[in-house]
């Protein structure tokens, strides 16, 4: 098949290297030419595992080129995907202009194809429900305008990739979840899914828009539901990883999503559950789960500082050591990453911050031009008065720490991911303290 996909961030681009990798001819189009560019001479704008070696081997192959010219892109297209941004609005709702741009150039754009089907207009960006509709209502009016019909069918087929694992994801997803509402569009869109060999879900437009926000709720919810049952878990003095691994044994609750933290960052879960809410609010609705989720969510990080004041007293003049930055490990994206709310707070506070992370130091030298960016893990925690370990990266969690003990001026650890041996830690001489671990 021929495909052109709108947008090439971290879906799109991920988008486009699996559907060239399923063997069909893909075109990836966006308006920023510096990234088209550098797609253009194979490499990746962003970091992410395996994608850009993917990517070299797709556009060698001939299966996969990018452009910056949207109606160079679409001539004999049978599907056209939508991966634009939808980030938030001041009110939390998805801001819909980019795809309302997009829309609105095909509309002026799309010429009759010679043979074959009308193309399929698929939405992979996360939208609320309706938007399908204002897609195709936006498509219509430019029409109209040009005084033409030109056919075209419309879907949904949100994206559930998971950032440091996106080509994986994109490659071996647990489902496809398309929505259409005539049978040929279901049909393409199952035809081009065909080779990954996933269990797909036909859906209606508004039912798969409404799965993709559900979805995300629902694991930020497992996530902010953890994190306050630690907080009781460590006044009563119970292990939350215990107590995890012991909910998960059961099938209906399942292991995944599990982890107590400092809370769940990102460029999707904060925004969606935010969406998800404008939504219920424009139907009159209030979404009260969302809504606890959300605080727990926005005060993880600064009950994870309590405990560091609680341990280090005043913070003034304090050797601070970060290890982590990005909101997960896997990519070097720092959007809404809880390393920012607590680096905030230690600037306030007046501590000598040192920071480092494999991926995410550029972005958040950025932001904090002040914080002190070590080259290497083992400088970054040299007199250190504690450490702060924010992102599990392997590095960090797989470091030689009985032999780092004799750097730190002093060996305390807060280990915000709960990811490094506690009783370990403490027999080398640390005093450790992770998320709701007593010892
Ligand atoms: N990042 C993720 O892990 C993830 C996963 C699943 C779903 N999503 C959803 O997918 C969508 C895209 O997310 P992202 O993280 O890839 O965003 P992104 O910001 O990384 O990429 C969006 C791209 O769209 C381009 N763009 C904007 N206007 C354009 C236009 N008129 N024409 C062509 N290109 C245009 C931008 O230049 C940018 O490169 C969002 O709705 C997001 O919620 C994201
Ligand atoms: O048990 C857990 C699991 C995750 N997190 C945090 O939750 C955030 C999000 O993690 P993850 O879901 O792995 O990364 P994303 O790339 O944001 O992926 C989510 O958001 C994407 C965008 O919509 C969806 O496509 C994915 O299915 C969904 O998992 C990160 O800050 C994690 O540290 C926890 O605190 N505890």
């Amino acid at each position: 098949m021929m495909i052109t996909v709108v947008g090439t961030g971290y879906v799109g681009t991920t988008t486009t290297v699996a559907l060239a990798m399923l063997g069909h001819t893909v075109c990836g189009v966006d308006v920023d030419p510096v990234k088209v560019r550098a797609l253009q001479s194979g490499s990746l704008p962003i970091f992410e595992e395996g994608l850009e070696d993917a990517l070299r081997r797709e556009t060698a192959a001939g299966r996969l080129r990018f452009t910056c010219d949207l109606g160079q892109a679409l001539p004999g297209c049978d599907v056209i995907m939508l991966a634009v941004g939808t980030p938030p609005d001041e009110d939390g709702s998805a801001n819909l202009r980019a795809l309302e741009e997009v829309s609105r150039q095909l509309g002026r754009l799309l010429q009759p194809k010679a043979h074959g089907r009308p193309p399929v207009i698929a939405i992979k960006s996360t939208v609320p429900v309706g938007t399908g509709e204002r897609v195709r209502g936006w498509l219509l009016q430019e029409m109209i305008l040009r005084g033409l019909h030109i056919p075209f069918e419309m879907a949904s087929n949100p994206e559930f990739l998971r950032e440091g694992r996106a080509l994986h994801d994109a490659m071996h997803p647990d489902r496809v979840v398309v929505g259409a509402d005539t049978p040929g569009a279901a049909n393409v869109m199952k035809q081009m899914y065909l080779p990954l060999q996933a269990p797909l879900l036909l859906t209606s437009i508004r039912d798969a828009e409404m799965i993709k926000y559900a979805s995300n709720a629902f694991l930020a919810t497992k996530i902010s539901f953890m994190n306050e049952l630690a907080r009781l878990c460590e006044r009563v003095g119970a292990n939350i990883q215990q107590v995890a691994q012991g909910m998960g044994f059961d099938a209906r609750i399942n292991p995944h999503f599990l982890q107590a933290g400092i809370g769940y960052g990102g460029s999707c879960f904060p925004k969606d559950v935010q969406a998800l809410q404008a939504l219920a609010a424009q139907s009159g609705l209030t979404l009260q789960i969302l809504q606890a989720v959300e605080a727990v969510n926005a005060s993880q990080p600064g009950w994870f500082l309590q405990k560091v004041k609680h341990v280090l007293g005043s913070l003034n003049g304090q050797h601070i050591t970060v290890l982590g930055l990005t909101f997960k490990p896997g990519t070097d994206d720092i959007r809404e990453s809880p390393a920012i709310p607590i680096l905030k707070h230690l600037e306030e506070q007046g501590a000598q911050i040192t920071a480092f992370d494999p991926q995410g130091m550029a972005a958040m030298k950025q932001r904090f031009p002040n914080v002190t960016y070590a080259s290497t893990l083992q400088e970054s925690l040299r007199d250190a008065d504690a450490v702060l370990l924010l992102t599990e990266w392997k590095e960090v969690v797989e470091h030689d720490w009985g032999a780092s003990w004799s750097e730190l001026r002093q060996p305390i650890v807060f280990d915000g991911r709960n990811v490094l041996d506690s009783a370990q830690m403490r027999a080398w001489g640390y005093q450790y303290y992770g998320v709701a671990r007593p010892s």
